[in-house]
């Protein structure tokens, strides 16, 4: 009651300047956690919240030494932020300088992925399969590939087979990069993926199926790829790739992690399925040859 008391008062003490002081607080606030959103820079801000919730326990436990530790840290990891963070600093700058509202808001909600996008999708990589034509595709999930979408050329179209095979079809100008699905739409083309560091993966595997690992290792994003030498299909989801995909397969796992309604379903276990190889010929006729 007594706590209800001192709130109830202090409501009451509110004067018109404190309401004003914390709306523009609240307003600051709100900015800030979106534009963190926005970089790529979301674990790194994680990271630091962790450190400075283990200051405040050390200095609750009274370790003295830990918590003049994880201080020295923080005061350090300040100067070396600033540095690590420069091009998002100037980025936010810039748009605070631009100062308007509207550059300050940053994305919607993602849309739900419609049916008719994974139909499209898996229809031009099974034609792309076909006909030799290589693709990297990557669609955008909760982490925000804003910083990856500046790097090519925004398209913003309906995601359809024609256009998507249009546009790797080979000497099309933006059929080099990566294409990138932001809220059910081809929202860039052209864009260039972080490559992984991954020692283990096969020697055979080029930069393409190397930048969409290197994608699905540094965000939550799942990539596609169509490999323009054997045809074969793959997907790169945390870190892993999963290869030689018949359509069926793609289709499967592009509804299991991309739509709403199935988001509660198990991902299926490509491990413990048969050999894609053993019925690839039957389910696939002319998997693995050139198209005539
Ligand atoms: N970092 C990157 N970001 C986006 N696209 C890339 C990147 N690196 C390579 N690519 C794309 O991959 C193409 C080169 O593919 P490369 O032959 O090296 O890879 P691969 O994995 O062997 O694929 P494929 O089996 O299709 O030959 C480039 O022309 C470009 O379109």
């Amino acid at each position: 009651m007594n706590y209800m008391q001192v709130i109830l008062q202090n409501l009451m003490s509110l004067t018109f300047s404190d309401v004003i002081d914390i709306a523009v607080v609240s307003f600051l606030i709100y900015q800030i956690v979106k534009l963190v959103r926005e970089t790529s820079s979301t674990r790194i801000i994680r990271g630091v919240i962790i450190l400075i919730a283990a200051m405040w326990l050390s200095s609750i436990l009274q370790l003295t030494m830990v918590n003049y530790l994880f201080k020295a840290v923080l005061t350090w990891g300040i100067v070396v932020m600033a540095i690590v963070f420069q091009p998002e600093l100037r980025r936010i700058l810039e748009r605070v300088g631009k100062s308007k509202l509207s550059t300050l808001m940053i994305r919607n909600d993602a849309i739900p992925m419609e049916e008719s996008v994974i139909r499209e999708m898996v229809h031009a990589c099974s034609e792309m399969s076909w006909s030799r034509t290589g693709a990297l595709i990557v669609f955008e999930r909760k982490e925000n590939l804003s910083d990856i979408i500046r790097t090519g050329t925004v398209v913003n179209a309906d995601v359809k087979d024609e256009l998507i095979r249009n546009i790797f079809y080979e000497g099309a100008p933006l059929h080099d990069g990566a294409m990138i699905i932001r809220d059910g739409r081809i929202h860039a083309a052209g864009c260039v993926l972080p490559l992984s560091p991954n020692m283990n993966l096969s020697k055979e595997l080029g930069t393409r199926h190397r930048a969409a690992v290197g994608m699905s290792e540094k965000f939550d994003s799942l990539s596609l790829v169509v490999s323009e030498e054997t045809g074969s299909i793959s997907i790169a989801i945390d870190g892993k790739l999963q290869r030689h995909l018949v359509p069926e397969q793609l289709e499967e796992i592009l509804r299991a992690e991309l739509l709403v309604h199935d988001l509660d379903e198990e991902r299926p276990d490509m491990d413990s399925s048969p050999s894609f190889f053993e019925n690839l010929q039957d389910k696939l006729p002319g998997f693995g040859r050139k198209k005539k």
